[in-house]
C-alpha cells in the first residue's frame, strides 16, 4: 500500500461507513437514536507503510432527536486482514471505488497499540495531539499491547503488563474528571488508586480535551463485582445458611472496601477542598432527575409521590459539606489487588454533562452507589435462578447478604473517616433512591431485562 492508498479513503467515505458501524459498538452511548450524519473533526496519520496504515480519528455524530456526540475511533488500514481482526472491520476493500485496503478499529490491532505505546514513550506532540507524562515517569519504549477483553464504555489496553492505556470512546469537550482527579490524588500520594502516569489531549472544537489516560496496571487483581457474585453464588447453592456461615463470606472485604473509599474521600478533600451547599440544592437535583426519568420510563410513575416526599425531607436538612467525589461508584469500579482495594474510573456517571460530573457533592453519593451495588449483586443472582416477585428462601438470604455487606462497608468507612454514613439516614436513603432512579433509566436503555432490579429496590427503599 502506498501513502496514497490511505488517503484515497476520503473523510466523506469514512463518514458513510461509520454511520453503519458505530451503533453496533458496546461503547456507543446513543443506542436507539437515529444517526443523520457523521463528520470527521480530527484525523491524524500515525503510520503509512506498504500494506499498512493508521490514523487517529475523532468524529462528531449528528442525530435526528438528540444533541451531537463526539467519538474517538483510531483506524487501521491493511491490504490483508488477519483473521483475528475480522470482527473489527469497518469497511472491506472495494475495487470499484478504488479501495484495495480494509479499514478497521485500530485498537484491536497490537501493531497499532504499539504505535501509541511508542508515542507515549517519546512524549511531545503528534500533529494536534499532545502526550503528557507525569513528572518522574519514564515510559519504556517498545512495550507490546493487548486489548482488555471486557466490553466497557471505553477501550482499555494493557501495555507491557505494566501500564493500562484507556482511550475514551465518547469524548466530552474539556478535561475528563478521570485525569483531573487522578492527578489530584497523585499530588497527595493516595494509596487506594492506581497511579496515573500519562495522558493524551488535543484541542477539539477549540476546547482542550482529554483523549486518553495511562495508569499502572494492577496485575493479579479481581474486580469487586466478580468477587461479590462468587460470594452470593455460594450462599445461594443451598439457601439454608446465613451469609456469615458461608466460606466465601464477603463482609471482611466489604469492610476493607469501605475503608479504602473513606481514604480516597479524605485525599480528594485534602487535594481539592471541601465547601458547603444547601441540601435543598441537592434535593432539587434529585427531583429534576426523577422528573426526567419518569418521562422516559413509565414504570416509575407509581413511586413518584413517595420518592418526592423523601426528597422534600432532604431539602429541609440545611447546609451539608460537599467535595469532589468518585461520582459513579459501584462494585465494578473497585479492584482487589493482593495488597488492597483500588478505586478506578473517576469519570462520573456517563449520562451526566461534564459540568454536572464536576460539581462537588456529599461523600454519601459514593457510599449509596456501593450500597446499591450490594443490592444488585444479591438480587441479580437470585433472579438468575428464580422468577421475579416470588418470595423465596433464596430471596430472603440474598437480602441478608446485601444488608450484612452494606453494614460492613459502612463500618469500614466509619472506622477510617471517623464519620458514620448512616448518621444522616434520610440523606443516605435519598441518594440510594436517586441512584436507583438513574439505574432504571440506564437499564431501560441498555439492559431492559435488568429493569426490575432497580424498580424493586425503589419499592424497598421507600417502604423501609
Ligand atoms: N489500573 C487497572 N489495572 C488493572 N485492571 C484495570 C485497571 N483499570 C481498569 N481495569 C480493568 O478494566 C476494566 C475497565 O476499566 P474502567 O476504567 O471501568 O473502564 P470503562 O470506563 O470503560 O468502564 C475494569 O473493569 C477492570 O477490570
Ligand atoms: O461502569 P460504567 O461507568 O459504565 O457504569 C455504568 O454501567 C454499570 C453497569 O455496567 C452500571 O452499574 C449498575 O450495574 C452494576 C452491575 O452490572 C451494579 O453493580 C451497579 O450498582 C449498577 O448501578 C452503572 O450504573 C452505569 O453508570
Amino acid at each position: 500500500m502506498t501513502e496514497q492508498n490511505n488517503r484515497l479513503y476520503q473523510d466523506s467515505e469514512l463518514e458513510v461507513r461509520l454511520v453503519e458501524w458505530l451503533p453496533h459498538q458496546r461503547w456507543f452511548a446513543a443506542k436507539g437514536h437515529a444517526i443523520t450524519g457523521v463528520r470527521v473533526v480530527l484525523r491524524q496519520p500515525l503510520a503509512e507503510e506498504p500494506g499498512f496504515g493508521a490514523d487517529h480519528l475523532l468524529v462528531t455524530v449528528i442525530f435526528e432527536s438528540t444533541p451531537e456526540q463526539i467519538y474517538q475511533v483510531p483506524l487501521g488500514y491493511r491490504s490483508h486482514l488477519p483473521d483475528e481482526l475480522a470482527p473489527a472491520t469497518i469497511a472491506a476493500p472495494d475495487e470499484t471505488a478504488g479501495h484495495s485496503v480494509f479499514v478497521y478499529d485500530g485498537l484491536r490491532d497490537q501493531e497499532i497499540i504499539g504505535l501509541y505505546a511508542q508515542s507515549l514513550a517519546r512524549g511531545g506532540t503528534r500533529g494536534p495531539i499532545d502526550l503528557h507524562t507525569v513528572p518522574g515517569t519514564q515510559i519504556e519504549p517498545g512495550m507490546r499491547g493487548r486489548a482488555l477483553s471486557a466490553e466497557q464504555s471505553n477501550t482499555s489496553v494493557v501495555l507491557g503488563e505494566q501500564l493500562l492505556l484507556k482511550m475514551f470512546r465518547r469524548v466530552t469537550l474539556g478535561i475528563n474528571p478521570d485525569v483531573e482527579l487522578h492527578l489530584a490524588l497523585a499530588e497527595v500520594g493516595c494509596r487506594s488508586v492506581a497511579p496515573i502516569r500519562a495522558w493524551i489531549e488535543a484541542d477539539v472544537d477549540g476546547v482542550r480535551t482529554t483523549l486518553a489516560m495511562v495508569q499502572d496496571f494492577a496485575a493479579n487483581s479481581a474486580d469487586g463485582w466478580s468477587m461479590a457474585l462468587g460470594s452470593v453464588r455460594d450462599l445461594l447453592i443451598e439457601g439454608d445458611l446465613r451469609a456469615d456461615e458461608v466460606g466465601t463470606d464477603f463482609a471482611g472485604e466489604a469492610h476493607r472496601m469501605g475503608a479504602a473509599v473513606a481514604e480516597v474521600h479524605a485525599d480528594l478533600a485534602a487535594g481539592l477542598g471541601v465547601s458547603e451547599r444547601p441540601a435543598a440544592d441537592l434535593a432539587a437535583g434529585m427531583v429534576g432527575r426523577l422528573e426526567a426519568a419518569v418521562a422516559e420510563v413509565d414504570e416509575l410513575a407509581a413511586f413518584v409521590p413517595d420518592v418526592r416526599a423523601l426528597f422534600e425531607e432532604v431539602a429541609a436538612i440545611g447546609p451539608v459539606a460537599v467535595q469532589r467525589i468518585h461520582g459513579d461508584l459501584h462494585l465494578g469500579q473497585v479492584l482487589r489487588t493482593p495488597e488492597r482495594w483500588l478505586l478506578i474510573d473517576f469519570e462520573g456517571e456517563p449520562a451526566k454533562s461534564l459540568a454536572e460530573r464536576r460539581l462537588p457533592d456529599t461523600t454519601l453519593r459514593d457510599v449509596a452507589g456501593m450500597l446499591r451495588s450490594f443490592d444488585y449483586a444479591a438480587h441479580h443472582s437470585v433472579r438468575e435462578r428464580e422468577p421475579d416477585g416470588v418470595a423465596t428462601q433464596r430471596e430472603f438470604r440474598a437480602g441478608e447478604w446485601a444488608q450484612r455487606n452494606s453494614a460492613a462497608f459502612c463500618d469500614g468507612y466509619a472506622a477510617t473517616s471517623g464519620s458514620d454514613p448512616r448518621d444522616i439516614g434520610v440523606l443516605l436513603r435519598a441518594y440510594e433512591v436517586d441512584k436507583a432512579v438513574y439505574e432504571v433509566v440506564y437499564e431501560a436503555r441498555n439492559r431492559p431485562t435488568w429493569l426490575r432490579l432497580p424498580l424493586n429496590a425503589i419499592r424497598r427503599l421507600i417502604q423501609p
